[in-house]
């Protein structure tokens, strides 16, 4: 959907991050919650090649694997009046057209049982996309990122501060996935600074 066509009739809209938007949404927001959507689990199945990543060595980042029985926590961030056209913009140029995701609209849970759910926009990037890389084991996932840069920085910098956001702002959530790539990718970095 084109940011207008999302924005059309609406005052307000909430957009939902779970990789790096979690901690660096560099869009204008009057308030955010942590919280989780379902039906989906977090991977690091996609590539990137604009980011994180180049045409040679692309990195990997996270995108969103429909799964009836996982959740996925990240942040949501209520964009309203004037934001809308400019921050949706922003996101338009980053996630789907540096990045190749797309967008959809899922029941996003704010944290705290007292909470209902709300609408909110997420970007997903889908098998069918020519930046998608699919499943690997957390030691070949480590690797890759703790070899790969791109255009905004390293791809260890993308894992490790995805992995801070987890543990500072839910540590409730054992996110296997994330944690053994980042034990990983960690083991990578210091074999290849001893090798130096
Ligand atoms: N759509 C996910 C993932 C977003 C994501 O990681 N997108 C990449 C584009 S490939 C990005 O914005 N990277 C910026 C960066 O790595 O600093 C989210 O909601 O956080």
């Amino acid at each position: 959907m084109k940011p207008q066509d999302i924005i059309a009739g609406k005052t307000s809209l909430w957009i939902f991050g779970y990789g790096s938007l979690v901690w660096k949404p560099d869009f204008k927001y009057q308030r955010s919650k942590v919280g989780y959507i379902q039906g989906y689990k977090r991977r690091f199945w996609h590539g990137d090649n604009f980011h994180r990543g180049n045409d040679e060595l692309p990195g990997r980042v996270v995108t969103l694997i429909e799964d009836d029985d996982e959740t996925t926590w990240g942040v949501a961030f209520e964009v309203a009046g004037s934001q809308l056209e400019e921050s949706l913009k922003y996101l338009n140029v980053r996630e789907t057209v540096c990045g190749g995701y797309m967008t959809k609209m899922v029941d996003f849970f704010p944290e705290g049982n007292d909470q209902p759910p709300v609408q909110a926009l997420v970007y997903i990037a889908t098998s069918d996309n020519p930046l998608y890389l699919g499943p690997a084991t957390s030691e070949e996932i480590g690797a890759q990122i703790a070899m790969s840069r791109g255009k905004t920085g390293h791809n260890l910098e993308y894992l490790l501060r995805l992995a801070e956001f987890m543990r500072s702002s839910c540590p409730h959530v054992e996110d296997h996935h994330l944690f053994s790539i980042e034990a990983t990718a960690l083991t990578m970095v210091s074999y290849l600074l001893a090798a130096q």
